[in-house]
């Protein structure tokens, strides 16, 4: 629970026994953070003391010191992340000075706000469509100087202005007289939140006039932000008026194979994404440019901007795409050539995929998330740092160039009927989401608030928003991995599962890296003969969530209309189209690449390979559509929600309504085939068999690829890891590329190893069949602990305890994490027939 209105009250009461000298300010400061917790301290402290600067220097000092030393050493102890990923170097970042130099920036902002008139910070009510249409008309015809931008101001629909100045004069009144303490605590913590963001501690504070030195090109592509944007930033350091654009060329974003990178939901959110960019821009006076990549190449088209402006810097922050990278460093070189300097920046992830190396690691477990951040852990790359602040304005230059309106970069295109009827298949996705920066971190505020509290134990719940949602927001970098990774670090209930993911995605990114060819080639060599079903009319109905089986079904209609569903919703999709329908992994890949508004090449990619068997990683289970829709929506909302046919079964049926006597399918109003499909395959356990002997018989053919003695598979290595492997040289390395193929075991489902020693056994015989057993029924188990409070028999107990671990352990192999240690105390022994009331949990034994 966050702090509430009575546990600052008593905070200020202790400040008054520090200041009597009653209690002293490290028993003040320990007060503090149990009261507050550790986020809240951080972010409130330094205002909270603040009086005290006048009152009592010595004591702000001590109280300065001790939180300084506090928040630069303590806290990362249980960040494996943090180790992993060499964010230790955050201490030498003196985070809590810079912090406290940032509080003062804040009061020096908050009595800015008070004295501008052209402070404009809030929100207006008008639309992202409508000002960027509007705005971009207007400028690419006139051109756009910075007096015109600060017409805005004038603008009658602005009418937050006068609100936004009371609100300025309330922060920082709050902020100067410790005043925030008063204001409801939620107000309080998005306030401060705001604060920051909103540009409540301008970087450098320049003017917005145009300035005659040479402008800045700041090309905007995935990093759509203004909050801790390291390009943006070296643009403000460099003082000369900044010209950010925006450059689309989708031949360099689609790459040289066939990636879908701009499928159709994530070109949709990226056009609002601008949108709402723009606006932001517009806030701090300045403008983005739309620009269509001549003859499908941005540096033709950066030559003439160049040309047309007299820039002389670029700045970018970095992609790692390989043929992104590619593209970007034939554009540095090209213009250095030209003269001008060029600066990419890394942020993107929270470590450069390129600087990730496995020396003094080894290979053994590559592919999954322990492997890299062990490999991080060991080679530290540069230090992560403290997310930088939004700027309060941007130098404008003297003209703007000519861009185009953004619809005119077609990434927004809707469909028309023969009768000319525009069909709006986007309608959903507009509803569901926020597409701004604001947004971004709106959604990051109520997780740390509310979801990151059950993320931990129930992420894999389809019926409650208990994931962040930020993927989107992650992809086109309207939020930063670092920014999340220190407001996660800092919130009140951290959650080492959630910091985690973030390694994920530096995962597949680095996966990316290694194998460019990661969204459509398998990486495991055999698995690229694998006998895959060629019926299209199974795939048509996977896609359009017709399969018969519910929680598929609810999941992939949420893909359609909203572009996103939760992870383990993915993996259960994935399981069955490729376990159960024997669809092969690409057709996956690109349905989600062209449906999910988070699209993203690298995890997408990695997440289908693994899925498809053919990954680094192999995952370890396969999820039954059934059992897993037990565990994950045990009362039938999430299938209710997008599959309203079936709303009326009865809950414990709704996942398998072919279960259900006719009766009750009567009186719920479901008919098969008509109201509800038939289900397009019927005997799983025969399906997932036929898959296993596949794999079995790939694995056979091509045994050059699987290792004798272990019997992993092998895979062939790139040249980037043969040369840390044997300590070569990159040239060394490229040398190898052309000779000798070198193979690695990797991870390899235990389930295909005994098949490989007993080709005969069917999945069921297998003793590591792979597929999860979800919950038989989480009512089940809610009636079991409830008996259990009532000192029902111990047998019974024992049968939900043990379920309950089998769940912890079936998520815990879902996150790659190790087994959970063993409860002490607790009777490990299967109870058998004897055994009547026998062992009760906790280890007790009754008669
Ligand atoms: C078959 C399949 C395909 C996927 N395709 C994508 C994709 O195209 N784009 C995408 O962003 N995620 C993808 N994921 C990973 C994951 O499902 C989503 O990142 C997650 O569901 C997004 O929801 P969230 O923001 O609430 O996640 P949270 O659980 O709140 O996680 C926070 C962030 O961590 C990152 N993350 C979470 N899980 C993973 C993961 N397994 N691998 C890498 N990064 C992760 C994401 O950026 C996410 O936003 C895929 C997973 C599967 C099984």
């Amino acid at each position: 629970m966050p702090p509430s209105k009575g546990d600052h009250a008593l905070v200020r009461e202790m400040l008054k026994e520090v200041l009597t000298g009653r209690e002293d300010p490290e028993g003040f400061f320990a007060i503090c953070l149990s009261v507050l917790g550790h986020r809240e301290t951080y972010s409130m402290f330094p205002a909270l003391i603040k009086p005290l600067s006048t009152a009592n220097i010595s004591v702000h000092s001590t109280l300065t010191l001790i939180y300084e030393e506090y928040f630069s050493k303590t806290g990362d102890d249980d960040l494996e992340l943090a180790l992993a990923l060499s964010l230790m170097e955050m201490e030498d970042q003196q985070l809590s000075t810079q912090h406290l130099q940032s509080e003062v920036r804040t009061n020096q902002r908050a009595s800015f706000q008070l004295n501008s008139a052209s402070s404009s910070l809030e929100k207006t009510s008008i639309k992202p469509e409508d000002q960027v249409g509007r705005g971009n008309d207007r400028m690419v015809k006139t051109g756009f100087t910075n007096d015109e931008s600060k017409t805005q101001d004038n603008d009658p629909q602005n009418n937050d202005k006068a609100q936004t100045k009371k609100d300025a004069v309330e922060e920082s009144t709050n902020l100067m007289e410790n005043q925030t303490l008063n204001q409801s605590e939620k107000t309080n913590r998005s306030k401060s939140r705001r604060k920051r963001r909103k540009g409540a501690v301008g970087l450098i504070g320049l003017p917005g006039s145009p300035s005659a030195s040479p402008p800045v090109l700041l090309w905007f592509r995935r990093d759509l932000r203004l909050c801790d944007n390291p390009a943006l930033h070296a643009a403000l350091e460099m003082g000369a008026p900044v010209i950010p654009i925006f450059i689309w060329s989708s031949e360099e974003e689609e790459g040289p194979g066939v990636t879908v990178a701009a499928g159709g939901a994530s070109k949709y959110w990226l056009h609002q994404a601008l949108a709402c960019f723009c606006i932001s821009l517009n806030r701090i006076g300045s403008h983005l440019t739309f620009l269509e990549a001549e003859k499908q190449s941005s540096l033709r088209t950066l030559k003439q901007l160049v040309k047309e402006t007299g820039a002389r810097t670029l700045l970018a922050n970095a992609l790692y795409e390989p043929w992104l990278k590619e593209r970007d460093d034939a554009v540095v070189s090209a213009l250095q050539k030209e003269g001008v300097e060029c600066k990419i920046s890394h942020s993107y992830c929270l470590r450069d995929p390129y600087s990730v190396s496995t020396v003094g690691v080894g290979l053994r477990g590559i592919g999954s998330v322990s492997h890299f951040m062990s490999c991080c852990k060991q080679n530290p790359g540069s230090a992560i740092g403290v997310p930088l602040d939004p700027p309060q304005t941007l130098p404008t230059p003297a003209c703007w160039p000519q861009g185009v309106p953004l619809e005119a970069l077609g990434l927004a295109r809707m469909p028309r009927r023969k009768d000319g009827k525009i069909i709006d298949w986007a309608a959903n996705i507009r509803k569901s989401w926020d597409f701004s920066e604001d947004g971004a971190h709106a959604r990051l505020d109520d997780f740390l608030r509310d979801g990151v509290y059950r993320y931990e134990k129930e992420s894999g719940r389809a019926d409650a928003p208990n994931t962040s949602s930020l993927s989107p927001y992650l992809h086109f970098g309207q939020l930063s991995p670092r920014w999340l990774l220190w407001d996660a670090k800092g919130a009140r209930c951290r959650s080492p599962k959630f910091q985690r993911k973030l390694a994920w995605r530096d995962l597949a990114y680095w996966q990316l890296t290694l194998f460019p060819d990661l969204p459509w080639e398998s990486i495991r060599p055999p698995y690229k003969a694998l006998r895959w079903n060629t019926d299209r009319s199974h795939l048509k109905a996977w896609q359009r969530g017709k399969t018969g089986y519910p929680l598929v079904d609810a999941a992939m209609r949420q893909l359609w209309l909203t572009g996103w569903m939760n992870n383990y919703t993915r993996h259960v999709v994935a399981s069955f189209l490729i376990a159960y329908l024997h669809l092969p992994w690409q057709e996956g890949y690109r349905w989600f690449q062209d449906t999910l508004v988070d699209a993203d090449v690298a995890i997408d990619a990695m997440m289908w390979q693994n899925g498809g068997m053919c990954g680094l990683d192999h995952w370890n289970f396969v999820m039954h559509p059934v059992d897993a829709a037990l565990t994950c929506d045990p009362y039938g909302h999430y299938v209710r929600k997008w599959c309203p046919e079936l709303a009326d079964l009865p809950d414990e049926l709704i996942h398998k309504p072919w279960k259900c006597p006719a009766s009750m399918l009567r009186r719920a109003r479901v008919v098969f085939g008509e109201t509800y499909p038939e289900r397009i395959v019927v005997d799983l356990e025969e399906r997932r068999n036929q898959s296993l002997q596949d794999v079995a018989s790939v694995r056979k053919e091509f045994g050059q690829f699987v290792d004798k003695r272990s019997g992993c598979d092998l895979v062939p290595l790139p040249p980037r890891l043969v040369s840390e492997a044997l300590g070569w040289s990159q040239r060394d390395g490229a040398a190898a590329k052309e000779g000798k193929q070198f193979l690695l075991p990797v991870i390899t489902r235990m389930e295909f190893k005994y098949q490989q020693d007993d080709p005969d056994a069917d999945a069921a015989s297998n003793p590591y069949n792979a597929v999860l057993k979800g919950y038989v029924s989480r009512k089940r188990d809610e009636t079991i602990a409830f008996l259990n409070q009532q000192d029902f028999t111990a047998s019974v107990m024992y049968e939900g305890a043990q379920r309950r671990e089998r769940l912890e352990r079936d998520y815990r192999r879902m996150e790659g994490l190790p087994p959970p240690p063993s409860a002490r105390g607790r009777a490990r022994r299967t109870p058998t027939a004897k055994d009547r009331f026998s062992i009760v949990p906790g280890g007790v034994v009754t008669s």
